[in-house]
């Protein structure tokens, strides 16, 4: 089973014949599982705080999918081969609100994403000597299964790293639900970022309580120039947050048709009455979001191509979605499969 590129990930967007270098052909599946030992995975877990230690209709273009061919050419070894490989992905099509890339599959999503962050990890860490990162729960984790792999194991500089959540829910930590379990489990547990530069909620805390807990943290750590304010909003900006979007169009805990989608005082804030359970939540509000200087919209699957309509479509719904609410001041780029643009 094909599984990462070693030396470059497969350019997207052109009809030009794309050579990779070599592939690594392995046998096993790299999707992620929940069979960890929670407890000794939890025992390293850092101090909470640390310190005391986020179309123009008209230009909506459909992007035109692309097929694969994969035809092997030569190589030395056995898991070494060189292929001739054809873009898996669609055009990026620039919209008003952000690029959006069409992938074949989430197999080659994964990829593409994979470069992407690698790439804004580099750019940051020479630019401001760390990388603040924000996760999202739910599928988009899977979907950066791809850096825990060659060559970004190795490569990139996981000690500048500074990892924070978009949403999280108020529950233990090892519970089920937990957004830090999950990335744990699946990436966390897998790459050297310094466990202090992991910052979880304090799950022992009430909802309202752990959001302002979180939202003092990232003031300090402002003050640290960890994280960099944005002098346009006054609000945290952060390198890069990697958001899913639900079947429903909200994206971190902020539901359609529910008040917190207009909270814009505070940087983060609860919510005890999520539609979605668990029913407490913390989450960044909106202004925190669109203050990042790059976001990451990935969506896959056919379950979410009403929703990706309705944010990327040629429908004239009004703003009613959280997701057509995401609106950066930096850069928003849309990672898309086939089901997810499937009704675009
Ligand atoms: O509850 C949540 O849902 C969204 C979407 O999850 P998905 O599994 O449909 O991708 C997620 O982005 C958010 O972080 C999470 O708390």
């Amino acid at each position: 089973m094909l599984q990462s590129p070693v030396s470059s990930g497969p350019a997207v967007g052109t009809d030009s014949t794309i050579y990779i270098e070599r592939y690594v052909v392995r046998m096993d599946s790299s999707s992620c599982t929940f069979t960890a030992n929670l407890r000794t995975h939890l025992s390293p877990l850092p101090q909470w705080p640390p310190y005391a230690l986020s179309i123009s209709q008209s230009a909506v273009a459909k992007p035109v999918a692309r097929s694969l061919r994969l035809k092997r050419i030569s190589r030395i070894g056995v898991n070494y081969k060189k292929f001739e490989f054809k873009a898996r992905s669609s055009m990026a099509v620039e919209k008003g609100k952000g690029k959006v890339q069409v992938f074949d599959s989430e197999e080659d999503l994964a990829v593409s994403l994979a470069k992407y962050i690698a790439d804004l990890s580099d750019k940051f860490v020479k630019e401001r000597g760390a990388f603040t990162v924000v996760l999202s729960g739910g599928s988009l984790v899977k979907s950066l299964r791809k850096l825990v792999e060659s060559p970004y194991m190795d490569s990139v500089e996981w000690s500048k790293w500074h990892v924070f959540w978009v949403d999280e829910r108020v529950v233990p930590k090892d519970h089920e639900d937990s957004n830090y379990k999950l990335a744990y489990d699946c990436f966390l547990s897998k790459v050297p970022i310094p466990p202090g530069n992991v910052y979880a909620i304090n799950d022992a805390l009430s909802a309202e309580g752990a959001a302002d807990d979180y939202e003092t943290c990232l003031k300090h750590l402002v003050k640290l120039n960890i994280i960099d304010l944005s002098q346009a909003t006054g609000f945290p900006k952060f390198d890069l947050m990697l958001i899913g979007m639900g079947p429903d169009g909200h994206v971190a805990s902020l539901f359609p048709g529910h008040p917190l989608v207009h909270a814009n005082k505070q940087w983060v804030a609860f919510i005890e009455d999520s539609p979605k359970p668990p029913p407490k939540r913390i989450t960044f509000t909106l202004p925190v979001i669109n203050s990042s200087a790059n976001i990451a919209l990935v969506v896959a699957g056919a379950g979410k191509a009403d929703a990706v309509n309705v944010a990327l479509g040629n429908s004239q719904s009004s703003d009613s979605l959280p997701v057509q609410m995401i609106s950066p001041k930096g850069e928003l780029k849309w990672f898309l499969d086939k089901g997810a643009a499937s009704k675009l």
